[in-house]
Parts: structure tokens; C-alpha cells; sequence
């Protein structure tokens, strides 16, 4: 394969993917009709099965970074929820309370008189979907209290659940019949006719699984939801901090991966029709991830390439190749060779493939990421232009709107304190920022300038003192409640989504804005479509206040931008969220003073669009221009306030910074 090969089918376009999907969908329809034996068949069952499983994992570990190490056990709840109940395994004593359910078809009786028991038959087509859901709603129970952990420590807690489910299943004999597996497990039936040990049905129920759960993945990821994922991924602290509930996002995801093992579960043990805890051991995790890193974590395409090449290697190359090899071996007089199982070794071959992805193919063989968008020499060397009538108009026609509806946008923070162990960054901090003002934080390195607006924006909680934005207690709230009250900023360290585009990351700063749930967004109804479409022009209404700094850059991944091209993105992610409150930390940093004075004067723009802007900044002619009112702050004290030309001639605020910091004037 060349290295790019896999990457430029997807950069195909729309059209000509369609027709060679839908080739693809007519040789794997045919495939069964090419008679190339039943072992190949079921060969092809299985690599669906996988497939499927990958894409399941691909939504928790590839778009929400939550690294899984125990997802075969909820492979395993999937299998254990069908294999139970469509098996002998539990027979209670028959009583006419059964009755309802003989009638549904879910139960029959066994025996007669009073030594008749029941004989669990919930068919295949129930089962689906219900093990979907009981193995979300187990996803769930065990997301919720672990899922506040992060990398490491996730993974090792899912490692535990992941070896627990198997042990369970064990040693659970009354259940589960422990390590003899499950008997007799009833195998899928269409209109009478029973699926049997015939592989070809089995072969088609896997490959619609997989289009299916191709299809919710790919309508998934660029919704709202699969941003607000790939932003819990990228950087959790900027995700809440615009407006997502890091943890339900988390959840649903857990949830989601969860119920399509769930179905593949019930899948693979209906084709099975056994079930055996040593299915789903530790191996089959690290199998189902090393899939999708092989892949490419987060491509969907890539999750069932890498699944398919790797079950064709486990079940079909390995073995294959152990036969020349034990044929060579045994011409060689070589007891090694001809005793060679190399497919007792596919553990270490995943080992090696894995450590081979890291070193040479990070990104897997369809990177999820995009390549660098080439700027033509026009492009690049285009005059810098200004400014954007539309999203000037609709973003203070939204600021109009909520004053007309709500108290006036102003800040006013009492006597804020906040202590880091023995250190107090801020003490009895109090200022105002009137609706409609500008006001400017300054101060020296380690001033507590940063913990002033992490306090306000809840991602620090201070010891004391209260944060009143247009009538709302802020202290004591989320990062993403802040948001929804009006409150949006940019941090003093650019906090962008590195691994994803402009316009991904100014989409996600209006995830608040957007309604769309994961039925409404997998079913394509028209009002999400609709919303997404006005959501993009939003977008790109609001890099047009940039002039042509951002444009032509819409689809280029942000880790590529210019330093002062990814402030000016960040300032657009937070306008997207259409706040009332806006909040810049250090915006003209690293900007040389030509962008600095270009964006001082889009920042006294905003004004007119009626926001309050709060920012921090050293670079006083920025300060001077823009700030009504100007707060220093010294040691986390308030050391002086006033008019930018009155606080510059402070004694004090002199001493503060040329005693000890830098001014930039
Ligand atoms: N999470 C934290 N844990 C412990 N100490 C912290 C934490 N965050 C900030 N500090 C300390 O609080 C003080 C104020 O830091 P802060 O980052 O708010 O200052 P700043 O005025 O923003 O400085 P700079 O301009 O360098 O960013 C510093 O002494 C800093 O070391």
C-alpha cells in the first residue's frame, strides 16, 4: 500500500466515495455467491463482528480520548444477556404467570405437570437492541463514577472492570455456567427459518451491524456531539469552559461504545450459539484498541480497515503462514520450525504492530486529522483586510436581545479571595465592570491576574468573597453553566482544539447554542441539518470580522496556524458562543505591535456590538486604547484603579512593574 494511498481515498470526492461505496457494498453483497467455502464465510462473519466492535471503541477511546483497556466487558454483558436468555441455562419451575410471555413467543414450557420449567426463547431481533441498551445502561453505572478520572488512571480502573466481568461470568455458574459456557444458545430465525450453523446468514446480519453502526458513527462525528467529544479529547478545560458538560458528553459516549458491543456481543454468540468467559478476556480488548490504532484513532473508515486486516491476519494469514513455515521447517529437519504456532503468538504480533504504528504511523492508516490546507500565492499574499457587516449585525442583534430580556450584562466581584494551599493568589479582590464597559486587569508575572478570571469562570474555586454577573451568582457553578449565563473567554496560553480546523474549533464555541441530541442527529432530521447549516455560516461570519486572516484557513488544523492567526481563533471561538461577558486573557501576546494595534481595534469594535469585555493585558498602549477602567494588581491585592492615564502615573503601580516586571509600553 503506498503511505498515502488510504488517505487520499477519503480525500475523494463526494461523488466518486459514493460510487466506489457503493461497489464495495456490491462485492462483500456477492461475496458468499463466490463459493469460496464456508470457512471463508464465517471468516468474513467474524471480521464484521470486530469491525463492529472497533467502531464502538473508536467513539469512546478515538473522538472522546478515554483510554478503555476493559471494553470486551461489555462485549461480554451483550453476549451473557442473549446466550441466557435464549438458552436452557435458566430453567425456573412453569407457572401460569409465564403464560403472557409464552404468548409473545419470549418463553415456552418444558415437561408437563408440575415438573414443567421454562424455557427461555427471547428471540434473536429483541435482543439487539435490548443488549444494546442493558450493556449501555452497565456502561453507564460504571462511567459515572469512574469517568471523572483521567488517562492513566481510567485506563487501569477499566482494566480492573474489563478482568472482573469474565470472573464474574466464572464463577457465576448458577448464571452462567461458569467456565463450560453456556449451552444450547438458540440461533436467529427469519420467518420460521432458523439460521442454524449456516454461515452465510450470520454473514449478512454482521455486515448490516456494521453499516448500521458505520452509519451512527458517521453521522455522529461532525455533529455537535462528535465535536463536543473530539473537545472533551483535545483539551477538557477549554471543552467545559465552552459550554460542554464534559461529563455527560463523557458518559454518552461510554454509554454509546458500550451498546454497540453490546449488539455485536449478542451477534457473536448467537452465531456461536455458546458462550464462554475466555471469550472475553483481557486479550480482546487489546485487540479490538491495537484495531483502531492501527487504523488511526478516531477515523471511522480506519476503526474497520484496521479491524479487518487484523482478523484477517489472526484467523486466515497466521495460520496460513504457520503452514509454510512448519512445511519449511520440516524440509530443514528444524523441530522448531515444523512445531512453529505463530498463531499462539498473535499477542506478541499485536505487541509489535503496535510499537511499529508509534514509530512510524502515529496518526494509523487514515489519519483523523487533516493534512495542511496549501494556501495558493494569492492567498498568502493577499493585502490584510477588515472587518464583517453580518456577524456584527447578528451578534448585536443576540446582545440586544438578552439585555432587552434580561438585568444588564455587568460584572461586579466582592471581596475574592482565593488560597492555592499556603499561597493567597488573590485577596479581597473587588472590582466592576459595568454593562457595556471595557474594563483591563494588569499587573506583574504572579499578580493573579490568570486566578482572577479562572475564578470567575469557575474553573478555580475560591475560599471567599462572591462573583455576581447580570444578576447571577456565578461562584459555585460549572465552567460550562458560566458559559450558558453569558461568560466566554480566551486563555492566557491558547487553549485551541489543536488536532481540529478552524472551523471545527469556532463550531464548538456554540455547542451552548445548539439543541441537537444524538436521535435527532443520527436520524438527519431536517431542523439539525438546518441549524448546522446556519451554525457554519455563523462561522464564518465571525472569521470575517478577521478580515482575510482566517478564511482561507477555515479548513486548516489550527496546530498549523500562525501564533497571532490562533488568538484571533480563540476570540472567535468565544464571540461563537454569543456571550454577553467576554473575557480576554492576554490577547495581544506574541502579536508584533502592528496585529496588536489590528486587534485593539477589533476589540473596541466589539463594544459596538454592546458586549462587556474584561481583559488582562501588559501591553499599556493596548491598555490605554481600550479600557475605561483599569485595575492593577499586585501580590493578589488591588493596588490601584482608575483611567488608563491616571493609574499609568501611579507611584505605586511604577514600583510594582519597573521595580520587579516588564512593561511593554
Ligand atoms: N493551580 C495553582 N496552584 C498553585 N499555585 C498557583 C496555581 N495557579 C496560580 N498559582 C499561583 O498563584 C499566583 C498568581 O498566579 P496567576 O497565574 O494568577 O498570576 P498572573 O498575574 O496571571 O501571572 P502571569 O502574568 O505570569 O500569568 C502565582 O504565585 C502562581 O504561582
Amino acid at each position: 500500500m503506498k503511505r498515502l494511498g488510504l488517505r487520499r481515498l477519503a480525500d475523494l470526492p463526494p461523488r466518486a466515495r459514493q460510487a466506489l461505496f457503493a461497489a464495495l457494498l456490491i462485492v462483500l453483497l456477492a461475496f458468499p455467491f463466490l463459493d469460496t467455502g464456508q470457512a471463508n464465510i464465517d471468516i468474513a462473519a467474524n471480521c464484521c463482528a470486530y469491525a463492529a466492535l472497533a467502531l464502538g471503541l473508536n467513539i469512546v477511546v478515538g473522538f472522546t480520548g478515554l483510554l478503555d483497556l476493559g471494553y470486551a466487558a461489555f462485549f461480554a454483558i451483550g453476549a451473557y444477556a442473549y446466550g441466557i436468555l435464549n438458552s436452557y441455562q435458566l430453567h425456573p419451575p412453569w407457572s401460569a404467570a409465564w403464560q403472557q410471555l409464552a404468548a409473545i413467543g419470549f418463553v415456552t414450557k418444558l415437561g408437563v405437570g408440575a415438573a414443567a420449567t421454562v424455557h427461555f426463547i427471547v428471540p434473536f431481533w429483541v435482543m439487539l437492541p435490548v443488549s444494546a441498551v442493558i450493556a449501555a445502561g452497565f456502561g453507564v453505572a460504571f462511567g459515572a463514577p469512574t469517568l471523572r478520572l483521567k488517562g492513566d488512571y481510567l485506563a487501569i480502573v477499566t482494566l480492573g472492570f474489563g478482568e472482573i466481568v469474565p470472573i464474574v461470568a466464572r464463577n457465576w455458574t448458577w448464571l452462567t455456567n461458569g467456565a463450560e459456557g453456556l449451552n444450547g444458545v438458540g440461533p436467529p430465525s427469519v420467518l420460521g427459518h432458523s439460521f442454524g450453523i449456516d454461515s452465510t446468514p450470520y454473514y449478512y446480519v454482521g455486515l448490516a451491524l456494521v453499516l448500521f453502526l458505520l452509519f451512527v458513527s458517521l453521522r455522529l462525528k461532525p455533529s455537535r456531539i462528535g465535536r463536543a467529544w473530539m473537545a472533551v479529547r483535545e483539551d477538557e478545560i477549554a471543552a467545559s469552559a465552552m459550554g460542554i458538560h464534559t461529563t455527560r458528553l463523557k458518559l454518552l459516549a461510554f454509554a454509546m461504545g458500550a451498546g454497540f458491543a453490546g449488539m455485536t456481543g449478542t451477534f457473536y454468540i448467537a452465531k456461536l450459539q455458546t458462550a464462554t468467559p475466555d471469550m472475553f478476556d483481557l486479550p480482546v480488548s487489546i485487540m479490538v484498541l491495537v484495531m483502531i490504532v492501527l487504523g488511526g484513532l478516531g477515523s471511522v473508515w480506519g476503526a474497520i480497515i484496521g479491524a479487518v486486516l487484523l482478523q484477517l491476519l489472526q484467523a486466515w494469514f497466521l495460520p496460513e503462514l504457520s503452514v509454510v513455515v512448519q512445511s519449511l521447517g520440516t524440509a530443514l529437519r528444524s523441530p522448531f520450525l515444523s512445531n512453529l504456532q505463530l498463531t499462539s503468538a498473535s499477542e506478541l504480533i499485536f505487541g509489535i504492530i503496535l510499537v511499529t504504528m508509534m514509530l512510524y504511523r502515529r496518526d494509523g492508516l487514515v489519519p483523523a486529522t487533516r493534512n495542511e490546507v496549501k494556501l495558493s500565492f494569492a492567498q498568502q499574499d493577499a493585502a490584510v483586510s477588515r472587518g464583517s457587516a453580518p456577524a456584527v449585525a447578528r451578534l448585536s442583534a443576540a446582545a440586544a436581545k438578552a439585555a432587552i430580556a434580561g438585568p444588564p450584562a455587568a460584572l461586579a466581584v466582592r471581596d475574592l479571595t482565593v488560597r492555592f494551599g499556603g499561597l493567597v493568589a488573590l485577596k479581597s479582590v473587588s472590582l466592576d465592570v459595568p454593562a457595556g464597559g471595557v474594563v483591563a486587569v494588569i499587573g506583574p508575572n504572579g499578580s493573579g491576574k490568570s486566578t482572577l478570571f479562572n475564578s470567575i469562570t469557575g474553573l478555580v474555586t475560591p475560599s471567599g468573597g462572591s462573583v455576581e454577573f447580570a444578576g447571577q451568582e456565578l461562584l459555585g457553578r460549572r465552567p460550562d453553566q458560566i458559559l450558558r449565563y453569558g461568560v466566554a473567554r480566551t486563555f492566557q496560553n491558547i487553549r485551541l482544539f489543536p488536532n481540529l480546523t478552524v472551523m471545527e474549533n469556532v463550531l464548538i464555541g456554540q455547542h451552548s447554542h445548539l439543541a441537537a441530541g444524538p436521535a435527532s442527529i443520527v436520524l438527519g432530521l431536517p431542523h439539525v441539518r438546518a441549524e448546522e447549516r446556519e451554525a457554519r455560516e455563523f462561522v464564518l461570519e465571525l472569521l470575517g470580522l478577521f478580515g482575510n486572516r482566517l478564511i482561507p484557513r477555515i479548513d486548516q488544523g489550527v496546530a498549523q496556524l500562525s501564533y497571532a492567526n490562533r488568538r484571533r481563533v480563540e476570540i472567535a471561538r468565544a464571540l461563537a458562543a454569543r456571550p454577553r461577558l467576554l473575557m480576554l486573557d492576554e490577547p495581544t501576546a506574541g502579536m508584533n505591535p502592528a496585529e496588536s494595534l489590528e486587534l485593539a481595534e477589533q476589540i473596541a469594535g466589539f463594544r459596538k456590538l454592546g458586549l462587556t469585555v474584561l481583559l488582562v493585558e501588559h501591553k499599556l498602549d493596548v491598555v490605554t486604547r481600550l479600557a475605561d477602567n483599569v485595575v492593577v494588581l499586585d501580590y493578589g491585592e488591588k493596588l490601584a484603579e482608575g483611567p488608563a492615564d491616571e493609574v499609568r502615573r501611579n507611584e505605586a503601580v511604577i514600583e510594582a512593574y519597573i521595580g520587579r516586571g516588564t512593561v511593554h509600553a
